[in-house]
């Protein structure tokens, strides 16, 4: 639970942070980019990534090795000596990516990286290999130290590689992907000791043996690789800054957010929490009387756990909004750990360590989903790695005091009740950590709704996702608005996404133009021209822009989301290029249709809202909304151009009508988006999305859901909202207020009183 490596901008544009072993995932490896997507067109990355994944889970089986190697130096159960060097190499491998992270990383810079990932590969082959003969524990304790260090420069080469075979506008993914990597390796050294360990008998050289061939077999995998050596980017600044500084940097930012307050004491006690189980866990599974190979299950369904929770947790929490999974998780991460703690049985432990994971996962999750959704996009980075450090100091301090702790209680308890004294550090932090997680559920309490019917309501949703389309076959739903500008486009987009994610869906709001960073520059090219340099935009090339847009737009944006389940709310989409630069700017429908099409790769909204109003109406809105400086170069064309506009995205719906909602737009934002709901509600919780668009009237298909909403002893349809008011639809007064969201996050924020970022006009 130690750290999510983020994109480092204290080192440079675009270079992701050192990856320390041990990191966790949080929501931006499984909210991650395209990654299959970037193996499958970049050989070198699919020759860089084996030979990273092999390094890695040798580093890993050597830790691992090294941690049983020092377990086994005792005299019994009851010697206090192993528990604490255990604990002392893990807080030395912490500690060494906490202090040295930064200046071991600007070194690496400067060496050609694919000759550090050889020599780091062959270096700690040699320690381990000195381990392995020696067998001494001072020894061991140096050498760990010295492979904690040494992996640091190979992170550091490993992840500017990776970054240095991305495109530019793809480096960012680099983070996640070696992220993806460690976790893999993570799970394969836990698998290799349990494999290893089935064997009667000490099998800890054997371990350290096959740690070392590993090294060395990426060796010759690296060697083939073909990585870019041009340094990154220098550092801006000092490329060493003081952990205390880094912490001190975020935790302003953190502590200045009302809901992410109570968010970190039960993180800080989580990550503690995990940390002292593995560290405790040689010498508790040995109090048990199991192997070694008890351990490596131990840490593989903790990992393991983790990772499921980190990407599927949100799933299963069903509609369980993040405050409350977070909360809950932490909780229910708390009681698994006191389950392990008192029932002095392996098998209950490794389950009880698998369900820690898990909910661990859950939690890490939860808190990075908050995250997204409180803290402004550009203190983003800060704040995480605060967390991260803050995590690893929480982990520096803890580790060896808890393993001293343990050792010092002994094994307690007569036969067959008979407890390992680490059980006590577990059964500490486990209390600790339920309590911690009791108080974040009343802090974090949402809505006034209590954790039972939160809890009903879940269950009822678990595993829902939005369901698949015929049209795109991913798992999500895609929804389009368009209109003309002035029509209530971001309006409506902003109360359907804040109405989908409180039914437990994950909603990506988003836009066009400017839905990326690339994007964003299109779009003030796009919407303000090139005028003070003279020119002004050719048709050809305007379309050219905004399918350029779109196309960085699907990729970057659309499609990950898509793949993960979330339900896609742009504003604005294909048609507005076939109604402006189509019809209004008089070019061919036809070929900018293709142009589109290959730009998207064909990719077609489930549902495509066409939001109808008259060219002055929506113009005397644009006039009358404060938000807007001025008309854009679009905005201030004709009104025939408007009115061309206007007919083909009507054409557009007459010409597919089953993917197309059309509505009037004049009437009251509720009364719009009342409509909106009702046709998407029917349209995600029918079994097939596309038969259901084409059964029929819409209360009609309603009548399940307003079924299974009505409270008990009513009589009639019941929308889901808590205020009912047209028993035909469902919008709550409350939805009715716009609240703001983040167009680069899933979800949606509400915070009353600040201005919307996304119409906010450049
Ligand atoms: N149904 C509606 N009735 C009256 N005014 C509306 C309605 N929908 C939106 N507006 C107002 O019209 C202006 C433009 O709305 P906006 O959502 O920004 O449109 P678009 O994104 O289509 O350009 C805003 O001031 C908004 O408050
Ligand atoms: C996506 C897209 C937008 N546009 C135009 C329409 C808008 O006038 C402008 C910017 O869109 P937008 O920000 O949605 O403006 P508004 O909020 O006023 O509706 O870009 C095109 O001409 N072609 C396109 O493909």
């Amino acid at each position: 639970m130690s750290s999510t490596p983020q994109p480092d901008r204290s080192s440079g544009p675009d270079v992701p942070a050192a990856d320390p072993a041990g990191a966790t995932p949080g929501l931006h490896w499984a909210a991650g980019p395209d990654l299959r997507g970037l193996l499958r067109d970049n050989r070198e990355l699919r020759r860089l990534v084996p030979a990273l994944l092999l390094s890695r889970s040798a580093d890993l089986l050597g830790l691992l090795a090294v941690v049983t190697l020092l377990a086994a130096t005792g005299t019994g159960p009851g010697s206090s000596g192993p528990v604490v060097l255990v604990a002392l190499v893990l807080t030395l491998r912490v500690l060494a990516g906490l202090a040295l992270g930064d200046v071991v990383g600007g070194l690496a810079d400067r060496v050609d990286r694919r000759r550090l990932l050889v020599v780091t590969d062959l270096l700690r082959a040699l320690l381990l290999l000195s381990v392995a003969l020696l067998a001494v524990a001072g020894w061991t304790l140096v050498a760990a130290a010295l492979v904690a260090v040494v992996g640091l420069a190979a992170s550091r080469s490993a992840t500017t590689a990776a970054a240095g075979l991305l495109p530019t506008a793809r480096r960012a993914a680099a983070a996640p992907l070696l992220l993806g990597t460690t976790v893999v390796a993570a799970s394969v050294a836990a698998l290799a000791l349990v494999l290893l360990s089935l064997p009667a008998g000490d099998q800890t050289r054997l371990v350290l043996g096959v740690a070392v061939a590993a090294h060395l077999l990426a060796v010759l995998l690296s060697r083939r690789t073909d990585l870019p050596t041009s340094p990154p980017p220098p550092a801006p600044g000092s490329p060493w800054a003081a952990p205390w500084r880094r912490v001190g940097a975020g935790a302003a930012t953190v502590l200045g957010v009302a809901v992410l307050r109570p968010v970190v004491g039960p993180l800080l006690v989580l990550v503690a929490t995990v940390g002292v189980v593995l560290a405790v866990g040689p010498s508790w599974v040995a109090g048990l009387e199991a192997g070694v190979g008890a351990f490596g299950l131990l840490v593989l369904v903790v990992v393991v756990g983790g990772l499921a929770g980190a990407t599927r947790g949100a799933r299963w929490a069903g509609s369980l909004p993040p405050r409350r999974r977070f909360a809950l998780a932490v909780t229910g991460a708390g009681l698994a750990a006191v389950l392990a703690a008192v029932v002095p049985q392996v098998s209950v432990v490794v389950l009880a360590a698998a369900l820690l994971g898990l909910l661990a996962g859950t939690a890490r999750a939860g808190a990075s989903t908050l995250l997204d959704l409180e803290v402004e996009p550009e203190a983003r980075a800060v704040v995480r790695r605060s967390l991260d450090d803050t995590g690893r100091a929480v982990l520096v301090v803890v580790l060896v005091p808890a393993a001293a702790l343990a050792g010092a209680v002994g094994p307690f308890g007569a036969d067959p009740l008979f407890w390992p004294g680490a059980v006590v550090a577990v059964l500490l932090l486990g209390v600790l950590l339920t309590g911690t997680g009791v108080l974040a559920v009343r802090a974090l309490a949402e809505g006034g709704t209590s954790v039972r019917d939160d809890l009903r309501e879940a269950w009822r949703r678990r595993g829902r996702t939005a369901r698949a389309s015929h049209r795109h076959g991913l798992p999500g739903y895609f929804v389009a608005f368009e209109g003309g500008d002035g029509s209530g486009k971001s309006t409506q987009a902003a109360m359907l996404a804040d109405w989908v994610a409180r039914q437990g869906w994950e909603a990506v709001r988003t836009r066009e133009p400017g839905g990326t960073a690339l994007g964003r520059r299109l779009r003030s090219v796009l919407l303000d021209g090139v005028g003070d340099e003279g020119g002004t935009i050719e048709p050809r090339a305007e379309a050219l822009l905004f399918a350029a847009d779109r196309a960085q737009h699907v990729s970057e944006v659309i499609r990950p989301a898509l793949r993960r389940g979330a339900v896609v709310i742009t504003d604005r989409y294909v048609d507005s290029s076939l109604a402006y630069q189509g019809a209004g700017r008089a070019e061919s429908v036809d070929e900018v249709e293709q142009l589109s099409a290959w730009a998207t790769g064909g990719l077609v909204p489930d549902l495509t809202v066409v939001l109808d109003v008259d060219p002055s109406t929506a113009a005397a809105r644009r006039g009358a909304d404060e938000r807007r400086r001025g008309e854009d170069r679009l905005e201030a064309e004709s009104t025939a151009f408007h009115t061309a506009v206007r007919e083909q995205f009507l054409l557009l719906a007459e010409r597919e009508p089953r993917r197309y909602l059309v509505l009037d737009a004049t009437t009251s934002e509720r009364s719009v988006q009342r409509r909106v709901r009702a046709h998407l509600e029917a349209l995600l919780d029918a079994p097939d999305a596309e038969d259901a668009a084409a059964e029929g009237p819409v209360p009609a298909r309603r009548s399940r859901l307003a079924r299974r909403a009505r409270p008990a002893g009513s009589t009639g349809p019941v929308p889901l909202d808590p205020v009912p008011t047209d028993p035909a639809a469902a919008v709550s007064d409350e939805a009715a207020e716009t609240p703001v969201r983040d167009p680069e996050v899933t979800g949606v924020l509400e915070r009353p009183g600040s201005d919307d970022p996304l119409s906010a006009r450049r």
